[in-house]
């Protein structure tokens, strides 16, 4: 069993009333950071970064998913102010990177852990001093299943969201900037990455393996021209530190978006190709039009809705999967680059080669 402690790994353990007190106390230090999310995907790279950089990290997370020296972890739900309030003693750096997974169509659990619960994040940040939150959002808050071509932050955000949760990552992104206050001394930002990948995803790279071991990666959707950004996960945490370094009450950063790409868009099929290759398994061929693969998973997601009360089944062609497959979807990070000093740290090809190699256990055959 994992430990959870309710004080940073630092301090001693209180033995005496007055030592409890200097404890419970103790001054916010910028080195002293906390990540929510962080035994996620993106929480965990982030850890490991924070770690070689010198900060002090705890980890807030609904589970423990790992042990490493110099990280302190507290187990709860982000919903949960008092549970959130201890793992924020000292803390003077949030970063909230917690969400349920995209795949996910539990509207009532997206509301609650991704608006409400960022809710409490916020309030207990105030509550207990913090002064930067840095929120991962997503460039998919703009994205409504349509074509975006080096997409700015300055697009509005989507009126059709093109799922629950999209939709509530738009309420959870408006909330964190709106709480953007320099009088009350917290400075937030949103940082907005684009299909992350690298070693440890659970999503990507498992569920491509999984549809080419089941025959279904044989089928381009489309012309295969469509260009999308893939972030290798490494420039989405340079990304995050950045903005908690650059973020000071005079700088512009304040209260802002920002996306964090590879700044390569690449085609879609191109991408999924070169991982699937990498890995052992044939590339898809042949070319199926775009309407018609859309038609058919919107007719097979009534379909199941419609069944829901006698059959369950989840279709692996959802639209959303479709209009994210074939369609363009990339975007400028130059106000990032521009107002922070972003430039990603790691190439496409390199991500790509890094990723694949770090997939032993899925190669074919394996
Ligand atoms: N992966 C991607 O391509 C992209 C991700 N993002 C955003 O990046 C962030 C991180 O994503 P990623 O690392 O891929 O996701 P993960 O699911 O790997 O990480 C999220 C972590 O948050 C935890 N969590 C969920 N609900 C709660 C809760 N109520 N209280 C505390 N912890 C909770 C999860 O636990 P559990 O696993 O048990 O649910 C998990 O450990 C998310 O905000 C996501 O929206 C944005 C754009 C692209
Ligand atoms: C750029 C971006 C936002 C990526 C997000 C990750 C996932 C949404 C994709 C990762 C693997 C993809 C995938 C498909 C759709 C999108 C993903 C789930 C398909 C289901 C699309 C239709 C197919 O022909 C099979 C694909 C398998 C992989």
């Amino acid at each position: 069993m994992f430990s959870v402690f309710s004080l940073p790994v630092c301090l001693p353990t209180p033995t005496s009333h007055l030592q409890f007190i200097m404890a419970t106390r103790i001054r916010p230090s910028s080195k002293r950071c906390a990540v929510i999310g962080g035994s996620g995907f993106l929480g965990r790279h982030l850890v490991e970064k924070l770690l070689g950089k010198g900060y002090t990290v705890s980890v807030f997370d609904i589970r423990q998913s790992y042990e490493l020296p110099g990280v302190t972890f507290h187990q709860g739900d982000l919903c949960d102010k008092q549970a959130l309030l201890t793992a924020l003693q000292g803390v003077s750096l949030v970063f909230h990177c917690a969400s349920p997974a995209p795949a996910s169509d539990d509207k009532a659990l997206f509301q609650r852990v991704n608006i409400q619960g960022t809710q409490t994040v916020l309030q207990a940040c105030t509550e207990a001093g913090v002064q930067k939150v840095v929120l991962t959002s997503s460039a998919s808050v703009v994205f409504e299943g349509t074509d975006i071509k080096d997409g700015r932050e300055d697009l509005p955000y989507a009126k059709k969201p093109i799922d629950y949760y999209t939709e509530t990552k738009i309420e959870q992104e408006k909330l964190v900037l709106k709480a953007c206050d320099k009088e009350k001394g917290l400075l937030t930002v949103a940082i907005r990455p684009h299909g992350i990948f690298g070693p440890r995803d659970p999503q990507l790279v498992p569920i491509l393996v999984d549809t080419a071991r089941r025959g279904k990666m044989k089928f381009i959707i489309g012309d295969g021209s469509n260009l999308v950004d893939f972030t290798f996960v490494d420039n989405v945490v340079h990304g995050h530190i950045l903005a908690a370094e650059s973020l000071r009450p005079e700088s512009p950063i304040c209260g802002k978006a920002y996306h964090i790409t590879n700044d390569e868009p690449v085609r879609f099929w191109d991408f999924m190709s070169d991982i699937l290759v990498g890995l052992g398994y044939a590339a898809p061929r042949y070319h199926l039009p775009y309407t018609l693969v859309y038609g058919l998973a919107l007719l097979l997601w009534l379909l199941s809705l419609l069944l829901r009360p006698l059959v369950s089944f989840k279709p692996t062609f959802t639209p959303m999967r479709v209009a994210l497959a074939g369609t363009h979807h990339f975007y400028s990070c130059s106000r990032a680059k521009q107002d922070m000093g972003y430039k990603p740290v790691v190439g496409l090809k390199d991500g790509i080669r890094r990723t694949v190699e770090s997939y032993p256990h899925l190669r074919h055959g394996a």
